[in-house]
C-alpha cells in the first residue's frame, strides 16, 4: 500500500479578537473558527512513526493566535493567507497549508439610535466563510456566505417538468420558497501575500455584492426553479466580482406543503386559497450549480 494522499492539522479553534479605538472609545469585535491542515514532506509520520517531521497540532492552534494577534483578522481572507504563507515560509518540508475560517455575526447594537460603542447581537447563524490553499505556486482563496436562511411567500413557481408514470407532483404557478443559501465565490489565483494586500478592500466589497446580489435576486426574480433563479446570481456575481472566476451555489429546497382542510367542514386550503402550510424538515430538494466565467 502507498499514501495516496495526506493533511492534518488543528480544528475548530475558535478565536476571538476586539479592536479598540483608543480616541473613539468604540471598540470592534471579530469571533471566528479556523481549521488549519498542512501538507507535505509528512509521508513518514504516517508509514514509519518518523515525528520529526511533524508540526504538532498544538503548535498550529498556537500558531493561529499568534497570526492574529500579529495580523488583522479583517477581512478574512486576508488573516487566512497570512496564516496560510506563514506555515510555508517557516516550515520548508510543508509544500501547501489549507485554511479555512467561518466568521460568525456580532451585529452592532444601536441604543435609542445610536450605535453602541462596545455592544452586539448574534443576528442570524448565517456565516462570513474563507478557504486559502497557501502553495509555493501561489495563493488560491474561495470565499462565500453559508447558513443564511431565506423565505419568500410567493413568486415562485414550478412547471412544465418531466410527467411520467413516475411523476405525482402537481404543477404550480405560486408556492413558498426557501433556502438556506451556501455560496462560493473562488478568486484566481495571487501570485504572493503582497498582490493579496494590493487592492485588500476587494474582499468586502465582493461579500457586500454577492449578499445583496443572493437577496435581491432572490426576492424579484418571478422563479421559474430554483436552477434558473440561482444562475441569474452567479451571472450577476461574476459580472460585478471581475477577480472571481467560479460561483457557486448550493442549495436546499425547504418544502411547505399545502394542508387539506376540505374535511373539516369543507374548509377550502389548498391552491388559491391555501395559507396554513405544513413546514417539511426533510426531504428537501437539494439544488447545485458552479458557473465560471468563460
Ligand atoms: O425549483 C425546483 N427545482 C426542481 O428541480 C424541483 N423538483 N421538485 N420541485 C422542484 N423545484
Amino acid at each position: 500500500p502507498s499514501l495516496a494522499s495526506a493533511r492534518y492539522g488543528k480544528d475548530n479553534v475558535r478565536v476571538y479578537k476586539v479592536h479598540r479605538n483608543q480616541e473613539t472609545g468604540v471598540q470592534t469585535v471579530t469571533e471566528m473558527t479556523v481549521c488549519c491542515l498542512l501538507e507535505g514532506a509528512i509521508e513518514t509520520s504516517y508509514t514509519q512513526a518518523d515525528n520529526s517531521v511533524v508540526v504538532a497540532t498544538d503548535s498550529i492552534k498556537n500558531t493561529i493566535y499568534i497570526k492574529a494577534k500579529e495580523h488583522p483578522v479583517h477581512p478574512p481572507e486576508l488573516y487566512a493567507s497570512h496564516l496560510g504563507q506563514h506555515f510555508l515560509d517557516k516550515y520548508a518540508h510543508i509544500s501547501a497549508a489549507h485554511v479555512k475560517v467561518v466568521v460568525h455575526r456580532w451585529t452592532r447594537m444601536e441604543i435609542d439610535g445610536k450605535p453602541h460603542p462596545h455592544s452586539f447581537y448574534r443576528d442570524g447563524e448565517e456565516k462570513r466563510t474563507v478557504e486559502v490553499a497557501a502553495t509555493r505556486d501561489g495563493i488560491s482563496i474561495k470565499s462565500g456566505i453559508n447558513g443564511l436562511t431565506v423565505l419568500k411567500s410567493t413568486g415562485s413557481a414550478f412547471h412544465g417538468f418531466v410527467r411520467d408514470e413516475y411523476t405525482s407532483l402537481a404543477e404550480t404557478w405560486d408556492r413558498i420558497l426557501s433556502t438556506d443559501v451556501d455560496a462560493t465565490w473562488a478568486w484566481k489565483t495571487f501570485p504572493t501575500i503582497a498582490a493579496i494586500e494590493e487592492g485588500v478592500e476587494r474582499f468586502n466589497a465582493a461579500w457586500e455584492s454577492a449578499r445583496n446580489i443572493t437577496m435581491k435576486t432572490f426576492a424579484e426574480d418571478e422563479s421559474a426553479s430554483v436552477q434558473n433563479t440561482m444562475y441569474k446570481m452567479c451571472e450577476q456575481i461574476l459580472e460585478v466580482v471581475p477577480e472571481s472566476e467560479v460561483i457557486g451555489y448550493s442549495l436546499p429546497n425547504k418544502h411547505y406543503f399545502e394542508i387539506d382542510l376540505s374535511w373539516h367542514k369543507g374548509y377550502k386550503n389548498t391552491g388559491k386559497d391555501a395559507e396554513v402550510y405544513a413546514p417539511q424538515s426533510g426531504p428537501n430538494g437539494l439544488i447545485k450549480c458552479e458557473v465560471s466565467r468563460s
